[in-house]
């Protein structure tokens, strides 16, 4: 099957595949073609060009992009879509003067998102989470990465992780899945956080292995959640059953989890809403890419991570949605691309390149996903009729995708 894109005002993101992310400087610069054709065949990108030498090609289907620009879909590096519930209480709580840490002591936060999963069945689990894949497809997410954590049972975690698998059997978008038993504390391991470390390595672990339902594991790196300590085990647990670290690190205090992560060769280190000299310094060489949050920090009041400070001293960033029912209920790519550039000083150049390519780096996909790229899997979004792409952040709130392309597939 083969789709021709025509008449596309402004063709975004066009790499060559050697481009795996962009750091520093290199942020600022994203490569578009103006009045560009594309051709897809199958899931894949065929071929691209600019329309005064389209050749003549048989397609099966054409679009007229007149007006319109195509972009790489975003990609989610960071999500926790699967949860059963809302916590919209807490937010009230926080408005009347609650603070994050407040809420969680007093039984909100993750645990109470776990107690309300581990009584939502398979089935009703999978609908609710269902619902809200299809809701980012819609705003242009194309691939999308979902954490358990909200188990923090081995029966709980294993059903939020088959969920998460299930999912990708019900669209084309790519998904990719890490295990976050280390997310908090339950009640029942109150006095014996040794215990409930020893059940994630040596009893979830082998049983998520053996199901292969998880590609990358996780920990919340943080005083009153988990120490270094506990990240050291979980870290080298994951390492022997071939699982990279993508790290919850830096969200309220440094504890030398970005260290952490870079001396285990995490894939990521998430949240950095405060860093220090020495984390920055440490990030500087290493694969390991950093990950903001925005929609979290708008939503929790907490500062933003300082993006502007981490591109100038030279590292790659990506942004995603954090989407979960606690600190960001909220999943749309669109606003973070400008939360970056609103509040946190990101040119629409770096923004986007933090939500596409970079985000790719930042779940292993950068050979297929992230860029306009011959070869890569054509995930794709049509905007509106736009004059711009920096229209896309400035608009903010708004999300201008007129059509979505998932391998090769029209969604809407
Ligand atoms: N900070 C840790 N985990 C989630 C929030 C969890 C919650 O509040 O439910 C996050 O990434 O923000
Ligand atoms: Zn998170």
């Amino acid at each position: 099957m083969k789709t021709l894109i025509k008449n596309i005002k402004q063709l975004i993101q066009v790499r060559d595949h050697h481009t795996t992310k962009v750091s520093g400087l290199e942020m600022n610069y994203l490569p578009t073609l103006t009045n560009a054709w594309l051709l897809i065949n199958d899931d894949k990108i065929e071929n691209y060009g600019g329309m005064e030498n389209l050749p003549k090609i048989e397609a099966d289907r054409e679009i007229d992009a007149t007006g319109r620009m195509v972009l790489p879909s975003w990609v989610d590096s960071h999500t926790h879509l699967v949860y059963a519930g809302h916590r919209e209480q807490e937010f009230i709580d926080k408005i009347k003067g609650l603070s994050y840490e407040e809420i969680a002591a007093k039984g909100g936060g993750i645990v109470n998102s776990a107690k309300t999963l581990q009584h939502t069945n398979e089935e009703e689990l999978y609908l609710q989470s269902l619902q809200r894949l299809e809701q980012v497809i819609k705003m242009g997410t194309g691939a999308i990465e979902i954490k358990s954590g909200y188990g923090l049972t081995p029966e709980a975690e294993l059903k939020m992780l088959r969920v998460a698998k299930k999912l990708q059997k019900a669209h084309p978008i790519t998904i990719k899945t890490t295990f976050l038993g280390a997310h908090a504390l339950p009640a029942k391991f109150k006095n014996n956080k040794q215990g409930y470390i020893n059940q994630i390595c040596e009893e979830m672990l082998p049983q998520i292995a053996e199901e292969n339902l998880a590609d990358f594991i996780d920990i919340f790196c943080e005083q009153g959640y988990f120490d270094l300590n506990d990240t050291k085990q979980v870290l080298e647990a994951g390492k022997k059953y071939g699982l990279r670290g993508k790290i919850h690190v830096n969200q309220f205090n440094s504890i030398g989890g970005v260290k952490m992560g870079v001396d285990y060769n995490s894939l990521s280190v998430d949240h950095l809403e405060v860093m220090n000299d020495e984390d920055i310094e440490t990030l500087k060489g290493s694969e390991t890419i950093p990950v903001a949050l925005p929609s979290c920090s708008l939503f929790i009041k907490i500062p933003y991570a300082p993006a502007r400070k981490m591109i100038d001293a030279g590292l790659p960033l990506a942004i995603a949605t954090d989407y979960n029912p606690g600190s960001s209920p909220n999943g749309n790519m669109n606003l973070v691309v400008s939360l970056a550039c609103i509040k946190m000083g990101m040119t629409p150049e770096e923004a986007i390149n933090a939500a596409t390519i970079n985000a790719a780096y930042a779940m292993g996909l950068e050979k297929t996903h992230g860029s306009i790229t011959k070869g890569k899997t054509a995930n794709l979004m049509i905007t509106d009729v736009i004059p711009s792409y920096g229209f896309l952040p400035y608009s903010f709130g708004n999300n201008h995708i007129h059509q979505v392309i998932l391998a090769g597939k029209l969604i809407q």
